[in-house]
């Protein structure tokens, strides 16, 4: 068997080694003549897969080491009778590790407190679904729109998108970038939605950068509505970014909210799952054996500690978006238009490792329910029992 892979896509070797020949390839610039004879073709977000690509070769399996499928035509894989992957939730974690981390750094940059704000999920899935959690169990108002879950639990507290944008002052978008069907998200939030947000409303794009008309977003921060506050990790063209938008967005990074270290390892892992149980092969590798311990620490904190101030500490010692908003500005706003999408690609081709907030532990001098309640949101292990404290 005669594997093609993106350079970008990690532990390649370790799952698909015995199975086959492996190439690797940059993803964005791969094209026909590389896949001619390929069985299988394994991709990362940058490669759109369709009939330009794959007409003529030998492909037979194409596996995306991503949740998002924008970049797939799943129409021509059908009709071509390709079988095809993606990795459902592998990096939902990652997202919502970014998205608390923004929360943070606006909080403390606007002077609002995060329990004063009403936060508005667009989009209620692997990544939507568990941000909602943490939210809510964190105490916060939570209001979630989501038309497809709405449809199939008419129960469930779902709102519209019009009552989302009138009640909440956070909203954070986590829906697939589609443009057919009946609740297409393409320029979803156009000029008219765009306007209609609540004065200082925080907005978070951390699914598809064109669910934003980016260019009406632009015009709207410039001209109009300086008060919104815009986190910005997808751009609709990318990897071209509009620079004028990226200097009027408090965080701008470079597609990353989901690289945590496990959430890509989880990418790999799950496309050789699928792969196996597609052919009928008994899978051999396990995750559990190649992902590194967790390097994250077990974190000591005092009696004293308030509840905002155990959970600013745990979500800063898991991620801070202030160091990819930096590299990004420091790599893309002040290079040529045209060196842009090679420096955008670099960023991410370079990132750091990034653990997720599950390895993480910590240690109360004293049990509260309040500093407990906090941990149980964010899914922190509590270690062994409370820290005796000093005086005893
Ligand atoms: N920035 C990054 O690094 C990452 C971005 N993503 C993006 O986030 C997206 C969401 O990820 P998941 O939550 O795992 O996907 P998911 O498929 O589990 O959930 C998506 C949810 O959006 C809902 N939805 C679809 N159309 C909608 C509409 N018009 N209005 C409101 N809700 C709608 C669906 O019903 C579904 O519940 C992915 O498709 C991907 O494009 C995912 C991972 C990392
Ligand atoms: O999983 C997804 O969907 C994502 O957006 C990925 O985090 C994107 O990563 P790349 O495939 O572009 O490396």
């Amino acid at each position: 068997m005669r594997i093609l892979a993106d350079e970008n896509i990690p532990l390649v070797a370790e799952f698909f080694g015995d199975l086959g020949s492996i190439q690797r390839v940059p993803g964005r610039s791969l094209c026909t003549a590389q896949l001619q004879d390929i069985d299988v073709l394994l991709v990362r977000s940058v490669t759109p897969v369709n009939q330009g690509l794959l007409a003529g070769t030998p492909v037979r399996f194409v596996g995306t080491c991503t949740i998002g499928t924008d970049h797939l035509d799943l129409d021509y894989l059908q009709q071509a009778r390709i079988p095809w992957a993606s990795a459902p939730g592998c990096n939902a974690r990652g997202v919502v590790d970014y998205v608390l981390g923004s929360l943070l750094t606006l909080s403390e940059r606007t002077g609002q407190t995060l329990s004063s704000r009403t936060y508005g999920i667009v989009g209620a899935g692997q990544v939507g679904g568990r941000l909602a959690k943490v939210l809510k169990g964190l105490g916060w108002p939570v209001l979630v729109c989501d038309p497809i879950r709405q449809a199939q639990e008419p129960e469930g507290d779902f709102v519209s998108l019009e009552q989302l944008l009138a009640d909440c002052d956070v909203i954070s978008l986590h829906t697939p970038l589609t443009r057919q069907g009946d609740h297409p998200t393409w320029h979803l939030f156009d000029h008219a939605c765009l306007q209609a947000l609540r004065p200082d409303t925080w907005l978070i794009n951390a699914s598809r950068g064109a669910v934003i008309d980016n260019a009406a977003l632009c015009d709207l921060v410039q001209h109009q509505r300086a008060d919104l506050q815009v986190v910005l990790d997808v751009w609709e063209h990318e990897p071209q970014i509009d620079r004028d938008l990226a200097r009027y967005v408090q965080i701008a990074t470079p597609h990353i909210a989901g690289y945590s270290l496990e959430g890509k390892l989880r990418g790999t892992a799950q496309i050789y799952q699928a792969f196996c149980t597609q052919h009928a092969i008994a899978s051999k590798v396990n995750l559990a054996d190649l992902i590194p311990a967790p390097t994250v620490r077990c974190i000591d904190f005092s009696a004293q500690v308030t509840p905002n101030e155990l959970l600013s500490t745990l979500c800063r010692a898991v991620y801070d978006p202030r160091r990819d908003d930096a590299d990004f500005r420091r790599a893309l706003l002040n290079v040529d238009t045209c060196e842009q999408p090679a420096h955008f690609d670099a960023l991410r081709k370079h990132y750091p490792i990034r653990r997720e907030i599950d390895g993480l532990h910590a240690r109360l001098e004293q049990e509260k329910p309040e500093l407990k309640r906090v941990l149980d949101a964010l899914g922190v292990h509590l270690c062994q029992t409370a820290l005796a404290s000093p005086n005893h």
